[in-house]
């Protein structure tokens, strides 16, 4: 069986990638997405899954670092999942001083760095005076108020983390909007062999040439005319020089049509870097 390693275990991530991949691989959990992505680097597993976008906060930049920079990973799928956000701590012993707002006496907030964006306006409402404290994951900052036994003390996570570590459920679906959805990519040398789907994607990088104007203008003329359709744009630094951007770009299609080639070969004459991260399947939810 193939094996793909996840940030976890009861992360958001281990519940995405069980929804879509099912019993067929062996899941080996990490504690650190750089551990993640390095084992799959160094041939321990086959493949990894990293949480790369969500509807709220937009990219995880962290995570497209890593895969821009840190490693040369083909992705070879994705998806999209809804995440459900909990409230997971132990309930205060005292009487609550403010019949208003039951987590008054909660002074610090443990989860992974996305979560607060998509848990605003309950955090506003109810942890105002309590301080964020960023950890590698979901599962980790329940693990840790697990060991504190202290109600002022609560996480954010997964239900799965609450019943694994034991930490009482205090309050389920926090997350701003019902629709709190999460792109995953599975990154790997090899493709595995996944479900057939109709929607498949591509995904490059743009480096533009420093002195020829209107660049960005003939890279996307160059999939318009061709009506070659663009599901994500983002500028990010190249990390060589201040003011250096390359594009990520996902284009719908696959690299089999004719057009994306030609589309590819055009903006590499105009001096543009086009390096190609993968063209995978893409699957979407279906509620199930
Ligand atoms: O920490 C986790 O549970 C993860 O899998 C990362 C993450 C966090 C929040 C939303 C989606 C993925």
């Amino acid at each position: 069986m193939k094996r793909v390693a996840i940030l976890g275990p009861s992360t958001f991530s281990e519940e995405a990638t069980r929804h879509f991949l099912g019993d067929s691989f062996t899941y080996v959990s990490y504690k650190l997405i750089s551990e993640v992505f390095n084992a799959t680097a160094s041939g321990e597993t086959d493949l990894s899954v990293i949480p790369i976008e969500n509807t709220l906060e937009g990219s995880v930049h962290l995570h497209v670092d890593w895969l821009v920079h840190e490693v040369d990973l083909p992705i070879r799928a994705e998806w999209v999942f809804p995440i459900d956000m909990n409230l997971i701590g132990y309930p205060s012993p005292e009487p609550a001083t403010d019949a208003a707002n039951p987590y008054r006496h909660v002074r610090k907030v443990l989860s992974h760095q996305v979560v607060p964006a998509q848990c605003n306006q309950f955090m506003k409402r109810y942890l105002r005076d309590a301080e964020f404290e960023q950890v590698s994951s979901t599962a980790e900052g329940v693990r840790i108020v697990s060991t504190l036994n202290d109600p002022t003390v609560v996480a954010i996570g997964t239900a799965i983390a609450s019943t694994n570590y034991g930490v009482p459920m205090l309050e389920r679906e926090i997350q701003d909007h019902k629709d709190n959805m999460t792109r995953f990519l599975l990154v790997g040398k090899e493709a595995p062999e996944l479900a057939s789907s109709t929607d498949m994607k591509t995904t490059i990088l743009v480096t533009l040439p420093e002195d020829y104007p209107g660049a960005l203008h003939q890279v996307l003329s160059a999939f318009a005319w061709r009506r070659i359709n663009l599901s994500k744009i983002e500028s990010k630094p190249t990390k060589k020089k201040l003011g250096n951007y390359y594009f990520y770009i996902d284009i719908v299609g696959n690299m089999d049509s004719v057009l994306l080639p030609s589309a590819i070969q055009e903006i590499e004459a105009i001096g543009c870097q086009v390096r190609i991260l993968g063209c995978y399947p893409s699957y979407s939810y279906n509620g199930s």
